[in-house]
């Protein structure tokens, strides 16, 4: 199909408020939509069937979903846009940032009583909207971020999402799985090196071991690479992937998934702990950022699902952009506020033609 009758058919299914999907893999070209057919409203309980998953942070063995078989699957090539990427102004609001510092000095206390030793902590920041159209987000955001997992999801029940996300939550194939532990930002600076701080790569650790503690029981071979960099946009992270098997055959898609979700890199650890403290003194509503989406085929057997990070909620003429870091003992407040300020462009950089 040609890529500019997909998006007319993406925006008339807006119009006519319909739900809809439109996602395309890291490094891909194509852009896969799954165009709703009904009104209905489906849920998942376990990730057994077809179709694409969305599901929140505070995560309760249900998501949104929009079923194969009750959609019209629509596939197209996508040749990009050059987007320029140049830094936007973002208005530093006084007391939005007294806030935002005195709950991460809040946070950083209860290291002090080592409760936890890490959680992450975010916010929302809305930008108005010129002139909104589905066209001109779809081509931005589908040019701007040709490595990361990128989609525009619509559900009457949970309005108009994007993303351009750099983490994976699980890939699945058959017994076999791929995840990995992101953690550690800095600026993209295009230099021939890059140095990791002791604070990034103490808490990609913790990340990783983390993940590798929840992975015991569902899993049985691991394979951990070393950290490595890796460029989200203009943001540089820390990565390590872990590899392995489904324990015996038995675990699948929904026990693997509800292992690992939500994990350190978006809640922190222990995780019982960082949730709910995220959930008492945030004091906003992450709803589906920080939650996790993507296909599921073969009935579990085969999925890529996402953690839902640079992503951003529209409303009207309002797009509300979230952004988070992970807090530890040596983290600095001004240094974390600066980071969520940097993070934001992602998003802005998509909105550029509509601001
Ligand atoms: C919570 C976010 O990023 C996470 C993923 C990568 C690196 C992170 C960090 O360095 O703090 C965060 O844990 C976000 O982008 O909103």
């Amino acid at each position: 199909m040609d890529y500019k009758l997909l998006i007319s058919k993406i925006s008339g299914h807006y119009k006519k408020d319909l739900p809809f999907v439109v996602f395309s893999f890291p490094e891909s070209n194509r852009l896969v939509a799954f165009l709703q057919k009904s009104e209905q409203l489906h849920t998942v309980d376990n990730l057994t069937e077809n179709g694409f998953v969305f599901a929140p942070f505070d995560y309760k063995n249900s998501s949104f979903f929009i079923p194969e078989n009750d959609s019209e699957n629509l596939e197209c090539e996508f040749i990009k846009s050059d987007i320029e990427i140049t830094p936007i102004a973002v208005s530093s609001d006084i007391e939005e940032k007294n806030r935002y510092i005195k709950l991460l000095n809040k946070t950083i206390e209860v290291f002090k009583r080592q409760n936890a030793n890490k959680i992450v902590i975010s916010r929302k920041k809305d930008f108005l909207l010129k002139d909104f159209s589905i066209e001109k987000l779809a081509e931005s955001l589908f040019s701007a971020y040709p490595t990361a997992f990128r989609y525009i999801w619509y559900h009457p029940k949970t309005g108009l999402w994007c993303g351009a996300t750099p983490e994976t939550l699980v890939q699945i194939e058959n017994n076999s799985f791929k995840t990995m532990a992101l953690a550690g930002t800095q600026p993209f600076l295009n230099k021939a090196s890059v140095f990791w701080g002791l604070k990034e790569l103490e808490e990609q650790q913790l990340v990783t071991d983390s993940i590798i503690d929840s992975l015991q029981r569902v899993t049985s071979v691991l394979k951990v690479s070393n950290p490595h960099t890796h460029q989200a946009g203009s943001l540089l992270h820390l990565r390590t992937d872990i590899t392995g098997v489904l324990k015996n055959g038995k675990a699948t898609l929904t026990t693997i998934t509800t292992a690992l979700h939500p994990t350190p890199a978006v809640c922190g650890s222990p995780k019982k702990f960082a949730k709910e403290f995220i959930l008492e003194n945030e004091g906003y509503n992450r709803e589906f950022y920080t939650g996790f989406l993507g296909p599921i085929f073969e009935n579990g057997q085969s999925a890529s699902l996402m953690v839902n990070l640079r992503c951003m909620k529209i409303e009207g003429d309002i797009a509300h952009i979230f952004v988070g870091g992970g807090i530890t003992l040596g983290s600095q407040p001004q240094e974390e506020w600066n980071e969520t300020q940097n993070k934001m462009q992602t998003m802005l950089q998509v909105l550029k033609p509509m601001l």
